[in-house]
C-alpha cells in the first residue's frame, strides 16, 4: 500500500501540489489525469523521491519514503519516459541492465516475447521509433517487477493493437497483484482499466470510482474545453 499524507511542492513560489493525502494498494489501477502543465510529472516524481516535498510523508509497504528510503525504492519502479533509456544499449541488453539491478529473477526472452520485440530486441534504443521505445520502457518495467509501479503517459505513440497488449499488461499486472499509477492527459486512454481516477486540477485531487461514473463528462465538467468561435480566423 502506498500512504501519502498532506504532500505539499511548489516549484520556487509556483504551488503545484497542495495538501495531498491518499493511498493506492499494490493491486489496483489508478489513473492520474489533468491537461498538459498541471502538474501529473511532478506529482510522480515527487512519490519516487526525485523532486523533494515541501512537506507531507509518504511510505510504501510500511517503509517510510525517508526513514527507510532502500527499501521503499525496492518497492517501486518509475523511468520517466522513454529518453531515459539507455541510447547505446540493444533493447535485451536496456532489459538484462534493470533486471539485475532490481534482482528480480523475471525471464528476459518471456518479457520479450510477451511484448512482441523478437523482431528488434537486438537492435539499439536510440536507432528506434517512439512506439518501439514505448514497449522497451514497459519491459523495463516487467523485468523489475516491483510491487508499485509509476507510470508517466505510458500509451503515448502507441498504435491501437499495442495500445489493447498494453492495456491487458497492466490489467494481468493488477491480477498478480502489482499497484499501478498512470497518468494520462485523455481520460479515454485510461478508462477501460483503471479502478480509480484520480483528477488533478489546482493542487488537489478530486478521486472518481471508474465505473460509478462518466468520466469524459467529469472531465469536460472539470477542464471546461472553450468551443472557437466564429470569430477565429487564421
Ligand atoms: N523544473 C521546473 N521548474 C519550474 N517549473 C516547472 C518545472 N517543471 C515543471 N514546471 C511547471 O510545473 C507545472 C506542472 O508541470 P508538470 O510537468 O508536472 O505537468 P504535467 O501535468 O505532467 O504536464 P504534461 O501533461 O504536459 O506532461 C507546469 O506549470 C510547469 O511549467
Amino acid at each position: 500500500m502506498l500512504e501519502v499524507s498532506h504532500l505539499n511542492f511548489a516549484y520556487h513560489k509556483q504551488p503545484i501540489l497542495h495538501d495531498l493525502t491518499f493511498t493506492v494498494a499494490t493491486d489496483e489501477i489508478v489513473g492520474l489525469v489533468a491537461p498538459n502543465g498541471t502538474g501529473k510529472s511532478t506529482l510522480l516524481k515527487n512519490l519516487v523521491g526525485l523532486l523533494t516535498p515541501a512537506s507531507g510523508t509518504i511510505s510504501l509497504n510500511g517503509h517510510d519514503s525517508r526513514q527507510d528510503r532502500t527499501a521503499f525504492l525496492q518497492n517501486l519502479f518509475f523511468l520517466e519516459d522513454n529518453r531515459n533509456l539507455y541510447e547505446h544499449l540493444t533493447a535485451r541488453e536496456q532489459i538484462i541492465y534493470v533486471q539485475q539491478m532490481w534482482r528480480s529473477g523475471v525471464d528476459v526472452d518471456h518479457i520479450i516475447d510477451l511484448l512482441n520485440m523478437g523482431g528488434y530486441k537486438n537492435k539499439r534504443i536510440s536507432k528506434m521509433s517512439l512506439g518501439m521505445r514505448q514497449h522497451v520502457l514497459l519491459a523495463t518495467y516487467l523485468a523489475a517487477n516491483t510491487p508499485l509501479m509509476l507510470f508517466d503517459e505510458p500509451l503515448n505513440g502507441l498504435d491501437p493493437t499495442s495500445m489493447q497488449l498494453f492495456t491487458q499488461i497492466f490489467t494481468q499486472l493488477r491480477a498478480q497483484g502489482h499497484g499501478i499509477i498512470m497518468s494520462s492527459h485523455s481520460v479515454e486512454n485510461v478508462t477501460a482499466m483503471t479502478d480509480r481516477t484520480f483528477f488533478l486540477k489546482q493542487g488537489q485531487l478530486t478521486v472518481c470510482n471508474t465505473g460509478d461514473i462518466d468520466l469524459l463528462a467529469k472531465y469536460n465538467e472539470m477542464f471546461e474545453v472553450k468551443a472557437l468561435g466564429p470569430e477565429f480566423k487564421l
